[in-house]
């Protein structure tokens, strides 16, 4: 059988014609549900309703992955269902979510593929600016870096989670690969800009081809080429994106020591949401240094309610010193569960500011599981 292209673009034609119809049907469901979501709020109050439900959103992706039969490569499906659901919260509320930017920065990229082409974007200077702009309601999300598989925890987001009121309600991880960025050449390079994170992450790359450059620390790897572009001898390290954004050219890239690195992200609001299958929960608390065995002793509550242990790290409370706030992550536990609720209650007896951070969909890549 011949194939003739006229032919088969018809079918194309037709088969867009009942996608189109199928599109706006789903559409209408998804206002319905928009409308169901105001109803069943008691307070009436539009301004509070949650139209992003991460574990819903998880159980899509898992449902269309499992369901396609192809020739359509899963991550294929899966953009496309990231912007049919961007468009149905859309079509529900107005949604602002603020980043660290300026444009091309990873929190963009992480922002993007968390919420999509149809929702708004604001961007912020810093990682405090973004908690305030959701702490001050201009934005209802605000997406931060909370870790990295290389350098680790994200100090500034760990700090303003000590002081802001904010919940985390879903997490996401984003591969990472860095991009040497310059109006120049790697050898008449004098200084490199980039974020203290993303430095950190390129040490191997730093020490064997620009052994002895002045590293000069920004707000964001995006402002980094932002910087560097307006400057004769200086390069970014930064995503490639920042390249076409900010008309540099790409001198060396993959330059992070490690290729599997990523950088785990949090998206926070003013609330959680329901539990799902299986859910993550972020606790603070701070022991007393003067207590022996403080920190063993909430360790083993965790034990005690056979809980597994997904992250730990402290920082020191600001309040007092030598008083540490300890970050417990837990597996397989949502926020509002009755196991929570006794942990909270069996810390307390002997941890001062005990306080659910978050509680979120677990998202861990399969490999990570
Ligand atoms: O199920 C919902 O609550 C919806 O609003 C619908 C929908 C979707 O389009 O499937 C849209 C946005 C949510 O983040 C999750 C799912």
């Amino acid at each position: 059988m011949s194939l003739n292209l006229d032919t088969l673009r018809l079918q194309i034609d037709s088969l867009d014609h009942k996608l189109i119809a199928l599109l706006n049907e789903r559409a209408q469901v998804s206002l319905d549900i928009g409308a169901a979501k105001r109803e069943a709020k008691d307070s009436q109050d539009e301004e509070n309703t949650h139209v992003y439900i991460p574990g819903r959103e998880k159980q899509v992706f898992e449902k269309v992955t499992r369901l396609n039969p192809g020739p359509l490569a899963a991550d294929s499906l899966c953009a496309i269902y990231r912007e049919i659901m961007s468009a149905s919260i859309a079509l529900q509320k107005d949604v602002m979510v603020a980043y660290l930017g300026p444009v091309g920065s990873f929190s963009h990229d992480a922002s993007m593929k968390r919420f999509g082409d149809s929702v708004q974007y604001a961007s912020q200077g810093t990682i405090a600016d973004v908690f305030e702009a959701v702490e001050r309601g201009r934005c209802q999300y605000g997406v931060v870096p909370f870790e990295n598989s290389i350098a680790g925890s994200v100090v500034p987001t760990l700090d303003k989670f000590i002081k802001s009121k904010v919940k985390i309600r879903a997490e996401t991880y984003l591969p990472v690969h860095h991009y040497l960025l310059s109006n120049s050449t790697t050898e008449a390079v004098r200084r490199v800009y980039s974020h203290p994170v993303a430095l950190a992450q390129c040490q191997i790359f730093l020490n064997s081809q620009l052994k002895g450059i002045e590293l000069i620390p920004c707000a964001s790897t995006s402002e980094a080429a932002q910087l560097a572009s307006k400057e004769k001898y200086a390069a970014a390290i930064c995503n490639r994106v920042c390249a076409d954004i900010y008309g540099l050219d790409i001198l060396h890239a993959d330059i992070e020591d490690q290729q599997d690195n990523t950088t785990r992200f949090f998206i926070i609001s003013d609330a959680w949401d329901a539990p799902t299958v299986s859910d993550k929960t972020l606790l603070m608390f701070t022991v007393d240094h003067r207590l022996p065995g403080a920190l063993c002793d909430g360790l083993k509550v965790f034990k005690d309610h056979s809980l597994n242990l997904t992250k730990i790290d402290s920082r020191p409370s600001m309040l007092r010193p030598w008083h540490y706030v300890f970050f417990v992550e837990c597996a397989g536990v949502h926020g509002d569960s009755e196991v929570m609720n006794n942990v909270v209650a069996e810390l307390g007896k002997f941890c001062l500011d005990v306080k659910i951070v978050g509680t979120y969909p677990d998202q861990r890549p399969q490999d990570l599981n």
